[in-house]
């Protein structure tokens, strides 16, 4: 959490128990059924959040770690149901902002090495790049899947991508009603990631960790993401919704200089002189168009949670957007992955 005065930091620490009492006690398995899932899917978490507490800072403090570092949408613009759920898909709300519990691992070689091995297992008649579905024509036997090179029919499919890209594929026969309108009402959110790498990881040799949380930073986070065996350092850092929103709006070099100023509130002049920089822009790329996560907008969840796995006739839903446990984490894909995977072994 990010660093504040001894009294907005013991409000800080109250909101966060009534946040975890919240979390333990609807879960992140079927938040929908709560009987107090109504009443806090239908307030903004902003909202809600002064509720709790007139201290402002304090409320900030939160609402822009859920907003910002986990929704990245304004809190303004999700539900306190949709906070909690986030909350309890960590388990406790405090796992999520303890840097020891769900960021204490990394991947040798990065994250994306993990899929390139799985792919290379499986082989190049299996997993086939660069063909976006387009189409599915299916019936309760089966299912025909386009792409524009290719046609695949089976009697099952597994739909792994994020709720707001399954209207990009054409249906027929169309989806149901329900799915229809319940795939409209999730949207993805908006980041900024940025590499900046140095020749040497400096911020080490003066003593610190390099993990920064700044309430009112325009990179909110700042994170060692040195690889592995790797002499030079790597730091990663993020700008979130609205944020975003205004950095977008700058040339690409003014850009550059407001987000490395800001890492260098954290660590020092140094920050500034990376290089190598790099921006990820994942809002830009069509077949994902936003990160970390897509999610409900107001309301969204009670309403249309209960039905979200449902499968169309010979289609399941699986990606970690949909998860309870791992929501919006490699880990919540897997579980989905497994899930469906299970569902279709035992029918
Ligand atoms: C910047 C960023 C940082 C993150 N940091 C972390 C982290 O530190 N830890 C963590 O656990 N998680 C993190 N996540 C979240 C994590 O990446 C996701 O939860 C996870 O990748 C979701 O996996 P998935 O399989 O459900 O979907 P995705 O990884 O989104 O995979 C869906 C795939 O389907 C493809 N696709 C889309 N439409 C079609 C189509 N019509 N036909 C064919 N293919 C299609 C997409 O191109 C994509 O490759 C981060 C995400 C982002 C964006």
């Amino acid at each position: 959490m990010c660093p504040a005065a001894e009294d907005v930091q013991a409000e800080i620490e109250r909101i966060q128990t009534v946040l975890d009492d919240l979390a333990a006690e609807i879960g992140a398995t079927e938040s929908w059924t709560h009987p107090k899932a109504r009443e806090l899917d239908t307030i903004s978490f902003h909202h809600w959040l002064r509720e709790q507490s007139d201290n402002e800072e304090a409320c900030r403090n939160i609402g822009i770690f859920i907003a910002g570092g986990m929704l990245t949408k304004p809190a303004h613009a999700f539900s306190a149901l949709q906070a909690v759920l986030m909350a309890a898909s960590a388990g406790p709300f405090s796992n999520l902002v303890d840097d020891t519990f769900i960021l204490d691992r990394r991947v040798v070689g990065g994250m994306q090495s993990v899929s390139r091995t799985m792919a290379r297992e499986l082989g190049d008649d299996v997993v086939k790049l660069n063909e976006p579905v387009r189409f599915i024509t299916w019936n309760d036997e089966g299912a025909t899947v386009k792409s524009d090179g290719l046609e695949v029919t089976a009697k099952d499919v597994i739909l792994a991508v994020p709720p707001n890209l399954y209207s990009r594929i054409s249906y027929e026969p169309p989806m149901p009603r329900l799915q229809h309108q319940m795939h409209q009402h999730t949207s993805l959110g908006l980041v900024i990631k940025v590499h900046a790498v140095y020749e040497t990881p400096f911020w080490r040799e003066e003593g610190l960790s390099g993990t920064g949380f700044g309430a009112e930073e325009l990179c909110q986070e700042v994170y060692d993401n040195t690889n592995h065996n790797d002499e030079r350092g790597t730091l990663v850092s993020f700008v979130t919704d609205e944020k975003a929103d205004e950095m977008f709006r700058l040339s690409t070099e003014d850009r550059k200089a407001r987000i490395l100023e800001s890492i260098s509130h954290y660590l020092g002049e140094k920050a500034l002189e990376p290089v190598v920089y790099y921006e990820s822009d994942f809002a830009s790329e069509e077949w994902t168009r936003g990160a970390y996560a897509a999610r409900y907008d107001l309301g969204g969840l009670h309403r249309y949670g209960p039905y979200q796995h449902d499968p169309v006739g010979p289609m399941r839903f699986a990606c970690s957007d949909i998860a309870a446990e791992g929501y919006q984490h490699v880990d919540g894909a897997v579980r989905m992955g497994a899930r469906v995977a299970e569902q279709i072994l035992e029918r």
